[in-house]
């Protein structure tokens, strides 16, 4: 740790006096943890960090325009997809992915940084419970998948594989993260293959370009972004461990997507298939103002335009067939080689773009009194995960089924769109669906039969039937035809493991 002297030097150098303006007031154990704080900024990052984002201030429009001139559509026959392709095809992808993971060669890697602002919980959003009948949290849903494709390598090819789950985490989500895991035993997963790691944070600057300061004694820090990653990886000599253990692909996700399907066989094995160093999952944009990134290609480069920084006008461009033009919305599910990681973390990762978030930051003013700010006063400067397809050597998208893989948690319940109601209702009408296919019947309380519905509305209603199928049972509906086949089933319905022991005696 730095002393004062040291400390007000580096501050000094940086243009940054002002964080230590109320020394004087604080107690021993206060300044420690000024100091301590201090002593994590190095100086030429803290005064290229400030500078950075007083720039980004000055000349600050989200959507200005600059790129959506550049911005040209992916060419579909350059995007794979599960609708265009024939069963033998996404079985072979699928058996590809199943022998690089029972080879030990398949890695998760969740992001699980973010605050969870605009869903308003306090604590880490894969704890969140959706109100399934099971009451099951995102990080368990998770858990399961990975065991259950973990079984399904096993199964075809007599293997013992693991696919480790590395989950980068913050300051705010790492301890509330970590105790969970322990309290709920990994979910059944080895912990010593569940690998916990923290992203930086970095300081709020103010539109004078000057670190704001929430306490007396502590600056106001963020995130830096899901594109933080890079250099965690780096920092926790992850890359190293995944050489350790053997993993060659990396599939990384965002946590908030409660269909995401982990390690999935068959993107990994398109992937790889390909020889792509590098992929993404998307789905057909749903309306112009989706709030998802557009997979696209500027200057012939593959890039993420994100949401936030494209125009209203170019979201809304349609092609001659009507459709929207840049309709390849992205997941925020990555395919990432080893190898790629490592190019990226040793050459390119200084390069990545800082984005601009104009934030309203509490503060505390000249008195030292904490203010709420009304206005925004504060930029967050945040780095994108996706940002690196333009160091790509090959770079492949995959064009998924919504209704199958993308129902994300970002709002409170209240507000129209990806709420815990809509992220519940997606995953019981598609178990509801399975359950359909594999030649179930559903009965009422009453026993009565409930006339089935094969299209059901996925977010605006419930599916006529409550069911819910335990990750354990089946990962992508696979296996339900042994047990559910003219069964009647009364909603609600669980299918866990001990009640698919149960149909399997009554077979
Ligand atoms: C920086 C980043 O990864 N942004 C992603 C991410 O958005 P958030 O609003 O940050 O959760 O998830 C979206 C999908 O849910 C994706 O469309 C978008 O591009």
């Amino acid at each position: 740790m730095l002393s004062f002297q040291e400390a007000k030097a580096r501050l000094e150098t940086s243009g940054q006096s002002h964080v230590l303006r109320f020394w004087a007031e604080l107690s021993a154990e206060e300044s420690n943890t000024l100091l301590e704080e201090v002593s994590q900024l190095q100086p030429e990052e803290l005064l290229e960090h400030c500078r950075a984002a007083a720039e980004a201030a000055s000349r600050h429009s989200s959507a200005d325009g600059r790129l959506d001139a550049r911005m040209k559509p992916v060419p579909p026959e350059f995007i794979g997809s599960v609708r265009k392709s024939d069963k033998e095809t996404l079985q072979m992808w699928g058996d590809e992915g199943l022998l690089q993971i029972s080879q030990d060669r398949v890695a998760v890697l969740l992001l699980a940084g973010g605050q969870g602002t605009r869903l308003g919980v306090p604590y880490p959003k894969g704890m969140y419970n959706v109100g399934l009948p099971s009451e099951k949290t995102l990080y368990q849903i998770q858990a399961e998948r990975i065991q259950k494709v973990q079984e399904l390598a096993n199964v075809k090819h007599g293997s013992r594989c693991t696919i480790p789950w590395y989950i980068m985490t913050s300051e705010f989500t790492l301890g509330p993260t970590e105790k969970f895991f322990k309290d709920n035993e990994y979910f059944g997963l080895c912990p010593s293959n569940v690998v916990m790691f923290e992203q930086r944070m970095i300081p709020a600057v103010g539109f004078d370009g000057k670190i704001i300061l929430e306490k007396k004694n502590k600056i106001a820090m963020a995130p830096d972004g899901n594109g933080g990653l890079y250099r965690a990886l780096v920092d926790n000599k992850i890359l190293e461990d995944m050489e350790r253990r053997g993993v060659e692909y990396l599939h990384v996700y965002c946590v908030d997507n409660i269909l995401v399907k982990m390690a999935d066989p068959v993107f990994i094995g398109f992937c790889v298939n390909k020889g792509a160093d590098c992929g993404a999952k998307v789905v057909d944009k749903a309306y112009p103002a989706e709030p998802v990134g557009v997979v696209c290609r500027v200057d012939g480069l593959y890039q993420v335009i994100e949401y936030s920084e494209i125009q209203p006008e170019t979201a809304e461009l349609r092609s001659p067939g009507g459709e929207l033009l840049f309709s390849a919305g992205n997941i925020c599910n990555h395919f990432f080689t080893r190898g790629f990681l490592k190019d990226v973390a040793e050459k390119f990762e200084s390069q990545l773009k800082q984005h601009v978030a104009i934030k309203k930051v509490p503060f505390v003013d000249g008195e030292g009194n904490l203010v709420k700010p009304t206005k925004p006063n504060g930029i967050k400067l945040e780095k994108f995960v996706f940002d690196v397809f333009q160091f790509s050597k090959k770079f492949v998208a995959f064009e998924v089924l919504r209704e199958e893989e993308f129902s994300p948690l970002k709002n409170a319940d209240g507000a129209p769109l990806d709420t815990p109601t809509t992220a519940r209702r997606s995953l019981l009408a598609q178990h509801y669906r399975w359950a359909l296919a594999a030649g179930g019947n559903f009965l009422d309380e009453q026993d009565k039969p409930i006339p089935p519905k094969h299209r059901c509305m996925i977010q605006n209603e419930d599916p006529p039937a409550i069911c819910e199928i335990s990750p354990l049972v089946s990962y992508f509906g696979e296996g339900l035809e042994k047990l559910l086949k003219q069964k009647n089933l009364k909603s609600p319905f669980l299918l866990d493991e001990n009640e698919a022991k149960n149909l399997v005696k009554t077979t």
